[in-house]
Formats: structure tokens, C-alpha cells, sequence
């Protein structure tokens, strides 16, 4: 049998078939060994030769072939101490299934082998190090998302990660004249004006935004801050929070907004709190002829001045008229301005007219043209003394012997004002503001003040806390009845109705006339007064529709978008988005128009069946799903109304048909 033949290799050499040369090489090695244990001294110097640790590659050789292994000194290794460490002992596994041949073959590599470690000395304390663990990676996992907060102010400008976050009720008393200003910074003659008009304390935005505006002392308040670097202002604040008031002007001021209603509206705050302070105010948006305005705005019409020869220190505009002045009116310049200030700024700066931003900024820098310094007849065409500082430097005159040309900086300030701030880097870039700082009115949550400024960039609108919010979802065809339902069975009266178009806005006002007169035959209450209000009507129309409206004489003014922002009037108690806004900013500045300086307010959207998943997601992206309340109006609750909706609706359709 094969395994019969099969010997071990410690067997064979102790066998009687050993070979001539091998027995001479055994007597050799045993020659080679005395000769060793002779020549070792001891323990300690055998350890010395194989290093502080005892361990070297010959140590591994010699833990294969312990058994050939001088015993007459101690031997100490890893395995000895750990056997479980111990590698399998190759010549245990080289023996298994070999043949006879094989065997030969494995002894003379055995021989090689002993031969060689015969040549070594052999150690006799091995220290064996044991081999360090390899690391262990974490498994590859996808690392967590970055937070929709913290994402949001990623790449944000500076300025605004920096806003000072001011709370809504921070209010602050002002003191009445004859003493201290309390640190408003608010002059005697300004306070009792405020007091007169029944405001005695300031709102959150005022109360942080006016210690910043206005100078501490005296010395600050000089028209042209030549060497003082004059920080913009960007404010973000909720609808009704008393803005307005918060950009006093001083000295030489531009005030743009989007419309001529809000131009009317901010030209009677400056005079309520400007009067008898000699300051004159002036307006330009198109409702006077060019010529007349022109004549209200400059002294001289006639002569080139650079210095320009202007009639009023405050100007309040449209951009378009502004512009037109600019490029039209001779004398008319902007090289004084001390504040520029844009309201509704994110309206504004979406709006191109004829590029008006790049036109205002560049008016109020110095001119680049020198050619501008001479009239057609070469003459000088200059009163120098009422050029602008930061102009002089392009002046044709190099020793000026004033402390005006140590190159003088543009002393205008921006003012940015919204309920609804552009968060967009592009538009801001194009303002080139200064420092920017940014004033936020915004509650806070318990989230702290990343979360807060992140919730402004992310347009989650802060509103009045004043305000109830409510919405009806309804078929598209039963929407004037819920209107009707809401004016006649929920008195929603002293309302602003906002629909999609003028268009919208004239059918709306004819059919609820319409209906009043079927209603009101079941019914002995006064008739609500209901009219349209929209660009399709002349401006003296409007002008008088509003006037009445104020004055209560008008109850529903159902109107376009025209009057969704700024507009104050002080006694709207409701607000009905008649079709539904498509943007959350519209819908902030629509329901802004109620609950106005701490006035509780309600606003009711009518949402049609198939526009109430994407009405319904608008509000849950601001974040504000929860806030509006959900109202259901069952056919038993419209049941009284509907004989009479039918009739007027069947009375629309043949006037228009006639029509
Ligand atoms: N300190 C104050 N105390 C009492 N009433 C104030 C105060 N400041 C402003 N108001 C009044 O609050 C109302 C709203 O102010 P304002 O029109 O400035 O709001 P706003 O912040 O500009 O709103 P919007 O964003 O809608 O334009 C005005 O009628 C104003 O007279």
C-alpha cells in the first residue's frame, strides 16, 4: 500500500539506510554544534545579537524547525506564550500524501534547510512582536444630506448671513418733546409732528433702523460724508410694520417706487411729517404733463449747469418718469443725492424700464465725459461751488484750493425696503451697495438665528401676527357664490377683492350689482357699495374711487394686482383673494393690505377644485400650510343664495350678448 511506503522524514534520518554523506554530514554538524556552545557565552549576549526586541527573520526560520533547535539553552518565543499564534509547522503539512520520491526530494530540501540554519546562529530568546491589527475603514456610506437650512445660506452674501434680526414686538416709547430723545435719535420738532399724528411709540423696524440712520451728533449730518464710508441699508420687514416711517429723509432724497398710488401715499407721510421743516417735496410719475412737471422741478430750463439747479430736496417717482427726467430735463441731476431709497425693492429691481437702476447709479457718480464741462460754444459751463464733492475730481480745474479734492467719495446711501426682499445675488450686484446692512423683522422660532436668516432666503414670509388667514376650496363654477356667501352671510365687508385681471375685476363688480338687487329683496339691510379699481380706469378715476374707499363711502373694492402692494388704508378689515394668487410673494403683499400696525385682519382665498394642489403646495414650500385654515361651505350653507346667483349670472350672460 502507498501509505506503507510513505516514511516520515524524522523517521528516515534516524534510520539504519542512511548514505554515506549524509552520516558524514550529521557527524559535521555535530562537530559545528560543540564548536558553538563552546564559542556562546550566554543567554544575555545571544539576546543582545538578535536586537533590543529579540526578534529577526531568522527567528521565523527557526520557530519552523524547533525540534532541530539547541536545547541546551532556554528557548522563549511568541508562540509559548500565545500557541494559538503558532503558524502550522510546514513540515508537518509538506508530509501528508507524499510518495517515497517525493520524500527524497523533501529531504534534501530539509537538508538545505538545516544546513542553512546551522550556518545561523541560533538565538536562544526570541521576543516576538505581535503583528498590529490592520485598521479597520468604516464601510462606504452615502454621508448625510447638508440640512435645507444650511443649504440655503451656502454662497450667501455675507452681509445678509450678518443681518440683525429684530423682533417684531420690540417696540420703544417716544419721548414727548422738552426732553431726552430717548435714544431714538428722533429731533424735538420730528416727535411732537409723531405725537400729533397719534404715533407715540416706534415699531421693531423703526426702532432698530433709525439709531443707524440718523447722526448722533451734529457733525455727521453735513450733506457730503467726503471721507466716511457710508454703509447701504437693506430691510426686510412684514407688511404694515411701519416702514414708511422708517426712512427719514434728510437733505437730498430720491424715493422710487413702483407705483403712482404709492408715490400719492408716501408724499402725504412726507408732508404730514415734514411740515415746517422747509423742506420741499416734489413728485414725478406721469400724471402731469411732462412741461408741468419739468417746471416743478428745476429752476432753469434754459442754461447748461453741471451743478443742476433743482426746486425740491425730496423727489418721489415712478422709475420710468424719473428716467424721463434724466434724459429730458435740462439741470435735472442726481449729484447731490444723499439717500437713494427703493421701496417694494424686489418689484422694482425685476423691472428693466429702460434699465433705469444702471441710469440712476451712474447719475449719481461723477461723469466720465469732460467734454460735458463746456458748452456747444466752448465756453465753461460750471458754477463750481455747487458741483458736487466727489465730482470736482473730473473738473477741469487741478488746483481747486479746497480740501473737497482729496478725492472725495459718492456720499449716497441706499435704502432697500420690502415685505419681500430679493434674495437674488444678481439683482443685489447691480445696486453696488456699500456694506450692506440688512435689518430683518422676523419672529423667531426656537430654531436660533441660522434658521432665521436661512427662512428669509428661503422666502418663508414672516406676517403681521395679527392676521387670520382662512381658504375655500370650491368649483370654479360656484366661486361668485362663495364670494357672495362670504360678503352677505359671513360679513366680509371693508374689503379689498383681488382677481387676475381688470377684465376679471369688471365682470365681478357687474355681477355682484346684479345680485344685490335679487337679494335684496330678501333682505332689509343697507346695499354695500361695490366698485372696480384697475388700470383700465383714468388716473383722476382712481384717484377718486380710493378717496372714497378710505372714506368708507365705497365697502367692497374689487380690484387687480395694481393695489396689492404698499397701499394703507387703515380700516380694511378684509381681504378676499377672489382668484388665487400664483406666487407666495403676491399672496404676502395681498393679505398685507389688513392687519396693518397691530390691527387684527382676516384674508379668505377662493381656490378653484384644480388649482388646490398647486395653491396647497405654494403655502407648504413658504412653510405656512398650517397657518391658513382650511373652510368647507356645504350646498345647504349657499342654498339661501343660490335662486338669486342663478337668476343674476342668466342677467350677465344676455348683457354682455347685447353688449
Ligand atoms: N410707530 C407707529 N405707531 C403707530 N402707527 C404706525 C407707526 N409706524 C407706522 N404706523 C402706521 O402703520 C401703517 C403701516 O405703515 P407702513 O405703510 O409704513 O407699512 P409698511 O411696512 O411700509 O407696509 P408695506 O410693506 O405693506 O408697504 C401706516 O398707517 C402708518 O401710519
Amino acid at each position: 500500500m502507498a501509505e506503507k511506503s510513505v516514511t516520515s522524514p524524522a523517521a528516515h534520518t534516524g534510520s539504519k539506510t542512511k548514505t554515506k554523506a549524509k552520516k558524514r554530514y550529521l557527524r559535521r554538524k555535530k562537530e559545528r554544534r560543540k564548536v558553538r556552545e563552546k564559542q556562546r557565552p550566554n543567554v544575555a549576549d545571544a539576546s543582545k545579537a538578535h536586537g533590543a526586541d529579540g526578534s529577526s527573520e531568522s527567528d521565523l526560520e527557526d520557530d519552523q524547525d524547533v525540534g532541530d533547535k539547541d536545547v541546551s539553552a532556554p528557548i522563549i518565543t511568541q508562540q509559548d506564550v500565545d500557541p494559538e499564534s503558532r503558524p502550522p509547522k510546514r513540515r508537518k503539512t509538506i508530509q501528508v500524501g507524499l510518495n517515497v520520491k517525493a520524500n527524497q526530494e523533501l529531504e534534501r530540501v530539509d537538508e538545505d534547510i538545516i544546513m542553512a540554519e546551522a550556518e545561523e546562529p541560533a538565538p536562544s530568546i526570541v521576543h516576538r512582536t505581535p503583528t498590529p491589527p490592520l485598521p479597520i475603514f468604516p464601510l462606504p456610506a452615502l454621508p448625510n444630506a447638508p440640512s435645507k437650512s444650511a443649504l440655503a445660506i451656502q454662497g450667501l452674501d455675507k452681509a445678509l448671513i450678518d443681518a440683525e434680526l429684530v423682533e417684531p414686538d420690540n417696540v420703544m416709547p417716544i419721548p414727548a418733546e422738552g426732553t431726552d430723545d430717548g435714544g431714538s435719535r428722533l429731533s424735538e420738532k420730528t416727535r411732537k409732528r409723531l405725537h400729533e399724528s397719534g404715533i407715540t411709540e416706534l415699531f421693531a423696524v423703526q426702532t432698530s433702523l433709525l439709531p443707524f440712520l440718523l447722526p448722533s451728533s451734529n457733525a455727521q449730518s453735513q450733506l457730503y460724508l467726503s471721507h466716511q464710508l457710508i454703509r447701504d441699508v437693506c430691510v426686510s420687514a412684514p407688511t404694515g410694520s411701519g416702514k414708511t416711517l422708517a426712512m427719514v429723509t434728510q437733505l437730498r432724497a430720491l424715493i422710487v417706487l413702483p407705483t403712482r398710488d404709492l408715490v400719492m401715499q408716501v408724499r402725504e407721510t412726507f408732508e404730514v411729517l415734514g411740515k415746517g421743516r422747509g423742506l420741499k417735496v416734489g413728485t414725478a410719475t406721469g400724471q402731469h404733463s411732462f412741461s408741468h412737471e419739468q417746471a416743478q422741478l428745476v429752476n432753469d430750463l434754459s442754461s447748461n449747469l453741471l451743478g443742476g439747479s433743482s426746486r425740491v430736496d425730496v423727489l418721489i417717482c415712478t422709475p420710468g418718469r424719473l428716467i424721463d427726467h434724466l434724459n429730458g430735463t435740462p439741470n435735472f441731476t442726481l449729484q447731490h443725492l444723499r439717500f437713494l431709497v427703493i421701496d417694494e425693492a424686489d418689484r422694482l429691481l425685476a423691472q428693466s424700464f429702460q434699465d433705469w437702476l444702471a441710469q440712476v447709479l451712474s447719475a449719481t457718480r461723477a461723469s466720465n465725459t469732460p467734454k460735458d464741462f463746456f458748452t456747444s460754444q466752448g465756453s465753461l459751463n460750471l458754477r463750481p461751488d455747487i458741483v458736487a464733492p466727489n465730482m470736482l475730481p473730473q473738473l477741469p480745474y487741478p488746483h481747486i484750493p479746497t480740501f473737497l479734492t482729496e478725492s472725495p467719495e459718492n456720499s449716497c446711501q441706499k435704502m432697500l425696503f420690502s415685505a419681500t426682499l430679493t434674495r437674488d445675488p444678481g439683482k443685489i450686484a447691480a445696486l453696488q451697495l456699500r456694506e450692506p446692512k440688512y435689518f430683518v423683522v422676523q419672529k423667531s422660532k426656537d430654531t436660533g438665528d441660522e434658521n432665521r436668516i436661512s427662512d428669509v432666503v428661503m422666502e418663508k414670509f414672516s406676517m403681521p401676527s395679527t392676521l387670520q388667514e382662512n381658504m375655500v376650496v370650491c368649483e370654479s363654477s360656484q366661486k361668485p357664490l362663495m364670494f357672495f356667501h362670504l360678503v352677505f352671510d359671513q360679513n366680509v365687508t371693508d374689503a379689498l377683492v383681488f382677481t387676475k385681471s381688470a377684465e376679471s375685476t369688471a365682470r365681478l363688480v357687474r355681477l355682484f350689482n346684479l345680485f344685490q338687487k335679487e337679494q335684496s329683496h330678501n333682505s332689509d339691510k343697507p346695499p354695500l357699495v361695490a366698485r372696480a379699481y384697475s388700470s383700465d380706469l383714468p388716473v383722476g378715476e382712481r384717484k377718486s374711487i380710493l378717496e372714497q374707499f378710505r372714506a368708507q363711502e365705497i365697502h367692497i373694492l374689487i380690484c387687480s394686482d395694481l393695489i396689492s402692494r404698499g397701499i394703507d388704508i387703515s380700516h380694511v378689515s378684509h381681504v378676499v383673494s377672489y382668484d388665487a394668487p400664483i406666487d407666495m410673494r403676491k399672496y404676502v403683499h395681498r393679505v398685507g393690505r389688513t392687519a396693518r400696525a397691530g390691527r387684527s385682519g382676516c384674508a379668505w382665498t377662493l381656490v378653484e377644485e384644480q388649482e388646490a394642489r398647486y395653491f396647497k403646495n405654494m403655502l407648504r414650500e413658504a412653510d405656512h400650510f398650517e397657518q391658513v385654515k382650511r373652510l368647507r361651505v356645504s350646498d345647504k350653507d349657499v342654498a339661501a343664495l343660490k335662486p338669486a346667483y342663478e337668476l343674476s349670472l342668466r342677467q350677465l350672460k344676455d348683457a354682455y350678448a347685447r353688449s
